[in-house]
């Protein structure tokens, strides 16, 4: 039941300048009224389900969301050896391609395959990419987790240039989310700087998955259910009803199926500690049965990787205004919970 999620337009918050077409720029009293109409929808949407559609079609043209994944399709269908010469053991064991049934969630063996890519190094802030595995030997990774270089594959040739024009489209998208969430939560200009400062060199994430389909009549899981770790993910997936399943507040598994000109945004854990759980990180799966390989491509908006996430004042405010109750949790670096997630996802 898709229309079960709200579908937020975030085109207030985005700069002019992004935009496909050139629209008559709003009057001040105009943007403001239209960004408070989305920023109370986003904080609804954050509060009551955790899960809602972006409207990206004045941003994102029809062709280039076509293209990712069948750049995505294209890469999987390449030879099982080359797939696996950019397998996660010749960068950090965390960076680049997991073969099916290497992916794990809760201990259980999840069913795709996939390929990781991250910002740059937290610690050296390497920019290199690992073009040539071969580099890097075989066996033992050099590198500790999330310190290696991505690993991009070389075929097809326009894979990665066209995923790096995608990631930078979803930081600006990203960016105009947090944003609107800022604006939904009543924040000051000076609480959204202190905010915005805690997510202006995002630790991204961008994963790029295939779905074969579950082996007939299996009662399988595809991705077992999980919260996201940090920010906002922001998914593109093929339009394939009933894989991508929400969790409820009232505890029913909700199809988040695919809408056209729309990706589909949740929230993760960091969200859920700066509001003291008033904005809960939602649990989601994926059971993928039909007979067509899926192709999904979350890219994860997440905090700079030295951030300390704890409850935010105007969160605080917020909730006492609507009666809701808060639980203060502790303080996390977002960073140092990320490691504790990553070194548990991969069986090597
Ligand atoms: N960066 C994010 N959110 N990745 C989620 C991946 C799917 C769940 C993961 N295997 C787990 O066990 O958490
Ligand atoms: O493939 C999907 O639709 C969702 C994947 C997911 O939840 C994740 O990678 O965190
Ligand atoms: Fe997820």
């Amino acid at each position: 039941m898709p229309d079960n999620l709200p579908i937020i337009d975030p085109l207030p918050y985005l700069p002019p300048s992004s935009l496909l077409q050139h629209l008559t720029p709003l009057s001040s009293s105009d943007l403001i009224s239209s960004r408070e109409a989305t920023a109370k929808k986003i904080h609804a949407a954050c509060r009551d389900i955790g899960f809602f559609y972006l409207k990206v079609d004045a941003y994102l043209t029809k062709e280039e969301m076509k293209e990712v994944l069948e750049l995505g399709r294209e890469f999987f269908h390449r030879p099982r050896d080359e797939k696996e010469s950019i397998g996660l053991e010749k960068s950090d064991g965390v960076r680049g391609y997991q073969k099916l049934h290497q992916n794990i969630t809760k201990g259980k063996v999840d069913h795709h395959e996939g390929l990781d890519l991250y910002a740059p190094s937290p610690y050296t802030k390497s920019t290199q990419d690992n073009d040539d595995p071969k580099l890097n030997g075989i066996g033992e990774r050099k590198f500790k987790h999330l310190d290696g270089p991505n690993q991009w594959p070389s075929q097809p040739e326009s894979f990665k240039p066209k995923l790096e024009q995608w990631i930078e489209k979803m930081k600006v998208l990203g960016w105009a989310v947090m944003h609107a969430m800022a604006d939904g939560l009543g924040m000051t200009s000076e609480e959204w700087d202190e905010l915005g400062g805690m997510v202006n060199d995002s630790f991204w994430v961008m994963r790029v998955i295939g779905y074969p389909p579950l082996p007939n009549g299996a009662d399988g899981i595809s991705c077992g259910e999980h919260k996201d770790y940090g920010c906002l993910t922001l998914l593109h997936a093929d339009p394939i009803p009933s894989s991508l399943q929400v969790l409820s507040k009232s505890n029913q598994w909700i199809n988040a199926d695919p809408i056209e000109g729309c990706i589909i945004v949740n929230i993760g854990e960091m969200w859920e500690i700066w509001t003291g759980g008033m904005y809960p990180s939602t649990l989601h799966r994926v059971i993928h049965k039909s007979p067509t390989y899926r192709v999904s491509i979350p890219f994860f908006y997440e905090p700079n990787f030295n951030a300390r996430v704890r409850l935010l004042g105007a969160a605080g405010r917020k909730a006492k205004e609507e009666g809701i109750e808060v639980e203060e949790k502790v303080e996390v670096v977002y960073g140092d919970f990320l490691l504790g997630k990553v070194s548990g996802n991969f069986k090597y």
